[in-house]
């Protein structure tokens, strides 16, 4: 993204969330955002999703300009290309695992059936043996549920993979397993990864670390 201005509504007033920032992700890297509560790295986010328009700059997601798209365009894009993965893992309670893939593909529309082993595969290499890949969200551990959550956003292929937080309902040794794995797959999927944490400890394993503070990136 270039150079982009977000504001929010603040009684008469409007909040700048983001001013004038810039960022742009290789593929394969893991770049890092950190930065105090409210300093903007949520909206950062949304705004590279394409869930939030910015008042003014540009957000170009693998290689495609997002201003010049339709709505429709936006939400095609979102499904075939950004993978996004929140702080809660937003399972679905009734599915296991390797269903919780399934409803990505049938969802566009594709092959449920054929996707089957791509599933099962993807979350052998995120670490779920076949007899966890067959569980349901409750019966799995934190950790694992966050493994299932960014196989599942890995899973359309996207170029981009968007994380917020995603160790703060683990321990520190939890978290940071989750953080190698984030590193793992942006090496082995070639994403273009933007990670927002709080936890400076977990940081060594970025490329790159950026700072946020007041809606700006440095
Ligand atoms: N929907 C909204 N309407 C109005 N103001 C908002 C909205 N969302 C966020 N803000 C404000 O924009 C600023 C940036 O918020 P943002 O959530 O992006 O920060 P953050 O760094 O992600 O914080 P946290 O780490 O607490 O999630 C804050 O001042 C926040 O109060």
């Amino acid at each position: 993204m270039e150079a982009v201005k977000l504001t929010y509504p603040d009684g008469e007033r409007r909040l700048t969330a983001l001013d004038e920032v810039s960022l742009t992700v290789a593929a394969g890297e893991l770049a890092a955002v950190v930065g105090p509560s409210g300093s903007g790295k949520s909206t950062l986010l949304a705004v590279a999703a394409t869930l939030l328009r910015p008042d003014s700059g540009r957000v170009v997601v693998a290689g495609a300009d997002t201003a010049e798209m339709s709505a429709g365009e936006r939400t095609a894009l979102r499904r075939e290309r950004i993978g996004i993965v929140f702080q809660q893992p937003n399972l679905l309670p009734s599915l296991t695992a390797v269903e919780q893939l399934l409803v990505v593909e049938h969802l566009r529309g594709g092959n449920v059936r054929a996707a089957r082993a791509r599933a099962a595969g993807l979350l052998e290499s995120v670490g779920l043996d076949a007899g966890r890949r067959r569980r349901r969200p409750h019966e799995l551990s934190g950790g694992e549920r966050q493994r299932v959550n960014i196989a599942r956003a890995l899973f359309a292929g996207p170029s981009v993979l968007l994380v917020d937080e995603p160790t703060s309902a683990l321990d520190h040794e939890r978290g940071a397993r989750i953080v190698d794995l984030l590193a793992e797959v942006t090496r082995t999927h070639g994403t273009a990864t933007v990670l927002v944490t709080h936890d400076r400890g977990l940081l060594g394993r970025a490329d790159r670390v950026l700072s946020m503070r007041d809606g700006r990136l440095d």
